[in-house]
């Protein structure tokens, strides 16, 4: 057994343990990054300081789980597939389901718990804050400000808009991020090397524990507060830990397919398990999928982005997200890319490849208008901030292999009234969205 302390909350950490599937992540290994940009994503963090004891083995976890399989969808849901599919096909037209599938089953499965929560018409925040098995509301108190000090750390601009929701939502937000940010620490790094799958697996029983309503520390006692106040399902939870597994075993990605799934499991499962907690105004009237929907675009939106922004650091550590056949097809091979010349074969692959994520994020745009009103600033902060790396990398001249694009101070300070402006614009009434289209 492992003491371990997580800033000023002391844990004690067995549940990965003496057989050789030790992980440990200590306060100050947790605190050493900073990120201004968003809610966490699981690449290219550099810097992380696990300390682990085994080098990997090999157990390949790619898919969604049971979840993955979907038959027979209502025409409500194929509409949602056809607007998901028109992003993912190919430059030659191909269409690429089978990994949105997978995905399109949670969706509908987040969705219908959202719905039938409104339809019970609970409200699960009303619950007095640590009424549950979860500790006392003091404890509870000081594991969600712990959360808010770790979302405050590393996704500044984030934080910030979140001051705006309520204070249940507030703090069930800080509880989500610093569970993504726990498990991101896992893999990332200088020790991603020696993560085992066991210890991957451990973490998923732990997962489990905390929806049981059985923390193991103060900062899973939070997520456990919070899943139990909020419809929020486990299953994105354990899409983000199938990631991490991914990125043990794979260090390229034969084509979108495979690179969506990717996205999918480390990003745009934050965008689901963030939907139930920030609320759809009352007087949206788009479907509860669209939401979901726009929520995993917008996720996939901000993976994609980090790839692009990320690929030289990516290359110095071996590893090539961007889809193989792709590459082939602009005529550039890895070696080019370890090579890290800006070329016109690049520049035009680039270009391609930004097209698609500005694709996502205008998919994104669509749901973020229907959510609830105090929601709606963090994200559209978020999106803008995020999406402006794509023009950076343009201003860049597309080297991303020595050049960071970054969003200026001056830039992030302007974008946050910008996105405040564009938070109080209300859902469009059904005539609009009919108008629309
Ligand atoms: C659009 C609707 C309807 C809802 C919003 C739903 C949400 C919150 C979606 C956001 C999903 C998200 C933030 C995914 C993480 C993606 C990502 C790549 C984050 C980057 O995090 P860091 O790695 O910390 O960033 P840097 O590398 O830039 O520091």
């Amino acid at each position: 057994m492992q003491s371990v302390t997580y800033g000023n909350v002391y844990s004690p950490v067995c549940w990965l343990s003496s057989d050789g599937d030790h992980v440990s992540s200590s306060s100050s290994e947790l605190f050493q990054q900073r990120s201004s940009s968003g809610l966490g994503s699981r690449k290219t963090r550099r810097g992380k300081a696990l300390s682990v004891t085994r080098p990997c083995g090999g157990r390949a976890a790619l898919g969604l789980g049971p979840s993955s399989v979907v038959v027979g969808p209502t025409a409500r849901e194929r509409s949602t597939l056809r607007v998901l599919s028109s992003l993912v096909t190919d430059p030659s037209g191909r269409s690429m389901l089978s990994a949105e599938q997978k995905v399109f089953d949670v969706v509908a499965k987040q969705a219908s718990m959202l719905e039938e929560q409104q339809k019970r018409g609970t409200s699960l925040v009303d619950v007095e804050l640590g009424s549950s098995t979860m500790g006392s509301p003091e404890l509870l108190s000081d594991a969600y400000a712990r959360c808010g000090e770790v979302c405050a750390e590393y996704a500044k601009t984030f934080y910030l808009g979140t001051k705006l929701m309520t204070p249940e939502r507030q703090r069930a937000i800080w509880a989500i991020y610093v569970w993504c940010r726990r498990t991101d620490e896992l893999v990332d790094g200088p020790n991603a090397s020696r993560i085992t799958p066991t210890a991957l697996d451990r973490w998923e029983e732990r997962l489990e524990d905390i929806f049981r309503g059985q923390p193991y520390d103060m900062l899973d006692a939070a997520l456990s507060d919070t899943v139990s106040r909020f419809p929020v399902d486990i299953q994105p939870f354990r899409d983000m830990i199938d990631g991490m597994r991914m990125d043990l075993v794979k260090s390229r990605y034969n084509n979108f397919d495979e690179l969506y799934l990717y996205c999918y499991n480390v990003a745009g499962t934050v965008g689901l398990m963030s939907v139930p907690v920030m609320g759809i105004d009352p007087d949206s009237k788009a479907t509860t999928e669209s939401v979901y929907s726009a929520a995993l675009a917008l996720g996939i939106a901000n993976q994609l982005t980090n790839i692009l922004r990320d690929v030289g650091e990516d290359a110095r550590r071996r590893r090539i997200y961007l889809p193989q056949d792709e590459l082939t097809r602009f005529g550039i091979t890895d070696e080019d890319i370890f090579a890290g010349v800006v070329t016109d074969k690049w520049r035009a692959f680039m270009k391609d490849q930004i097209r698609r994520a500005r694709m996502f994020f205008t998919e994104a745009e669509k749901g973020v208008v229907e959510l609830d009103k105090d929601s709606r600033w963090p994200v559209w902060a978020s999106l803008i901030l995020y999406r402006q790396i794509l023009d950076a990398i343009e201003a860049n001249d597309y080297n991303n292999f020595t050049k960071r694009a970054y969003v200026g101070k001056a830039k992030k300070l302007l974008l946050l009234p910008a996105a405040y402006a564009r938070a109080l614009v209300a859902p469009p009434s059904s005539k609009q969205r009919l108008s629309r289209v």
